[in-house]
């Protein structure tokens, strides 16, 4: 399952079903996806998060606001270790029972992150050079968190659905910024929207 929608190692592919497999048999018990969703995890999770990979530089220290059962971020993880690239991964995550979870995930998976379970408002900037957040807040209130988590010369990847332009309208009244929306190859009308040199107006 899975494998012809990604072009990765088979060690790769066995650790990304691994972590599937592991939220399927969490969140049952503390809702890490929803439910019509775990029907069809790998393409509507996994692959949607590999894509947010693709588009990501290839080294720096990769921050993910509400990180939840680890989307992108532990997808991006395993990525980067299957390429060898040279990321540092940290996941902010309030819910506690989240965090356990994330830790499990990187423990069992034999990953490298740091995970912070408090509100992404009351922690010291993170200095992030990749800031990612999917399904977390529109799109004004990620540009905050970003002018606040990431560095100057940083990119921001926000995964959004359809109706990204009308907060892309709304974000311009606050902030300025460098935005490339990028199709999403996994759900029409989406896209990857990666944003760079943000200031406030
Ligand atoms: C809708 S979930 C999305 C999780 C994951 N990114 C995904 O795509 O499946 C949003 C997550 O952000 C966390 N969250 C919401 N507000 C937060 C805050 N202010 N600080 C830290 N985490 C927060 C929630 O606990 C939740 O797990």
């Amino acid at each position: 399952m899975g494998s012809v929608d990604l072009d990765v190692s088979r060690e790769t592919l066995q650790k990304l079903e691994a972590y599937r497999d592991l939220i399927l048999k969490w969140t049952g018990k503390i809702n890490l996806i929803s439910k019509p969703s775990q029907e069809d995890v790998w393409e509507r999770h996994i692959v949607d998060s590999a894509q947010v990979f693709a588009h990501a530089p290839a080294s720096g220290h990769w921050v993910d606001l509400g990180s939840g059962g680890g989307l992108p971020i532990i997808v991006a993880s395993i990525m980067s270790q299957g390429v060898g690239a040279d990321h540092r991964f940290t996941m902010v995550e309030s819910d506690q029972r989240k965090a356990v979870f994330l830790r499990t995930a990187l423990r069992e998976l034999s990953l490298e992150g740091t995970v912070i379970s408090d509100r992404i408002e009351k922690i010291a900037t993170l200095e992030a050079d990749i800031l990612s957040a999917r399904a977390l807040a529109d799109l004004p209130t990620l540009l905050g968190f970003a002018s606040v988590h990431m560095k100057k010369d940083g990119t921001a990847l926000f995964p959004k659905g359809e109706g990204w332009r009308k907060e892309e309208k709304l974000a311009q009244n606050h902030w300025s910024y460098n935005c490339e929306p990028i199709s999403s190859t996994t759900h029409n009308q989406a896209v990857v929207l990666r944003i760079k040199d943000i200031s406030r107006v």
